[in-house]
């Protein structure tokens, strides 16, 4: 059986679900001749992690435990006394976590990022350097300075990271590319949440109650307004055109906001946005929705990339486009080569939510086994 040794940072809806999946697919797992053997979990404060992290693992009682105190709103400290892990907070996780990694040249650790945080670039760059593999939900260690970003993608075939998800979007664009065959093109719509919400408000639900609905459904950001404001989308895009090689940084781009500045996260506290904030632009998107029906037309967040472009905005497409038809949190992207010229490559389906996301990072990690003996 092959032993792929995992450490997971970022226990909240993605990670949790993903310790979710590692478990229930066990034997499935064993029929494949894989285990995944989870050596440590973290979260912004905390790391619960095995004595020995070349041969033990948390076992799968305590990962669901693990997912029942982060769910409940609870500290990873409160499992210091169960016995089974060693537990370390604040400035001793970085030291410990980095020692983690230092061991794995020999053992082929997979780093699996869940969190949504961008400081966890630092630790990445230095696992990587030690030979481990890094698995990402996040995107935020994609999109930092481009020195970084080097540094981060210099072992590709032992880095694996999504957009949309679970949506094979990078790893069908790493075929293509690695292939020879010139991409010029990629339009889509690369936000569940902002894809809910249009379709929903098209379909009469008030903004405001719709950007909640996409919270609690697990699609939008931490913060939705990292989703509302378009940067997540903006990232994705970074991401993509990044890896066609566009040497870009995110104040390079053109982001369109569905919200004012003075409702910003450095002006309103969140709950203050959701609940007050929000109500206050229903009327001016249900007018623009109406408008764009008004022209036979639906509005959609669309995400470009080509030659000269990389830029992220609501436009008017026709109802019947690719773009128009979608509904709900499903994401498209088209993409145009020498090979996809005239009737491009399109990858659809869900776009958002933690099972489908956990299934994607699950399958990423999976896909680094080959690397390893
Ligand atoms: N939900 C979705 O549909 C999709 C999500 N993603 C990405 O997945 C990631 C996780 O999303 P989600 O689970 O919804 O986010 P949550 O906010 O639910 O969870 C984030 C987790 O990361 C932890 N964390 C924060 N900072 C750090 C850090 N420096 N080191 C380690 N852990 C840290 C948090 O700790 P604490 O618990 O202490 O706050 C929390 O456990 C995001 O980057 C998101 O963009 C990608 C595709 C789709
Ligand atoms: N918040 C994101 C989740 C996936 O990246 C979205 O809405 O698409």
């Amino acid at each position: 059986m092959k032993n792929l040794p995992v450490f997971l940072m970022g226990s909240g809806g993605v990670g949790r679900q993903l310790l979710q999946h590692i478990v229930s697919c066990r034997s499935l797992h064993a029929k494949q001749g894989v285990h995944l053997r989870v050596v440590g979990v973290c979260d912004s404060k905390s790391l619960v992690v095995v004595a020995d992290v070349l041969t033990a693992e948390l076992d799968d009682s305590f990962l669901l435990e693990v997912c029942r105190v982060k769910s409940n709103g609870s500290s990873l400290q409160t499992l210091a006394n169960s016995g089974v892990c060693q537990v370390f907070s604040g400035p001793e996780v970085i030291r410990k976590v980095i020692d983690i990694g230092r061991l794995g040249k020999s053992t082929g650790l997979a780093f699996v990022d869940c969190s949504a945080s961008a400081e966890t670039i630092g630790v990445l760059n230095q696992v990587v350097d030690f030979g481990c593999c890094v698995v990402l939900a996040n995107k935020k260690p994609l999109t930092v300075q481009m020195e970084d970003y080097d540094k981060l993608v210099s072992h590709p075939r032992r880095l694996r990271h999504a957009v949309g998800a679970g949506l094979p979007v990078i790893a069908s664009l790493n075929r293509i590319i690695s292939s020879g065959d010139p991409v010029n093109r990629d339009i889509g719509s690369l936000s569940g949440t902002l894809g809910y919400v249009m379709s929903e408000v098209e379909d009469g639900t008030p903004f405001s109650q719709v950007v909640n609905a996409a919270k609690s459904h697990g699609y939008t950001e931490p913060d939705p307004r990292d989703d509302l404001g378009g940067m997540d989308v903006a990232r994705k895009a970074l991401i993509l055109a990044r890896l066609l090689g566009r040497r870009l940084n995110l104040d390079n781009m053109k982001i369109e906001s569905l919200y004012p500045e003075e409702m910003g996260p450095d002006v309103m506290p969140l709950e203050d946005f959701l609940v007050n904030g929000l109500p206050l632009l229903d009327q001016k998107i249900e007018d623009r929705i109406k408008q764009a029906s008004a022209n036979g037309n639906v509005l959609r967040y669309v995400c470009l990339i080509d030659d000269a472009r990389c830029e992220v905005g609501i436009q008017e497409v026709p109802k019947d486009s690719a773009l128009g038809r979608l509904r709900g949190s499903d994401n498209v992207v088209e993409i145009y080569s020498r090979c996809y010229e005239k009737q491009p490559l399109v990858i659809q389906g869900a776009g958002a939510g933690n099972d489908t996301t956990a299934a994607g990072v699950l399958a990423d990690i999976l896909d680094i086994q080959d690397l390893f003996p």
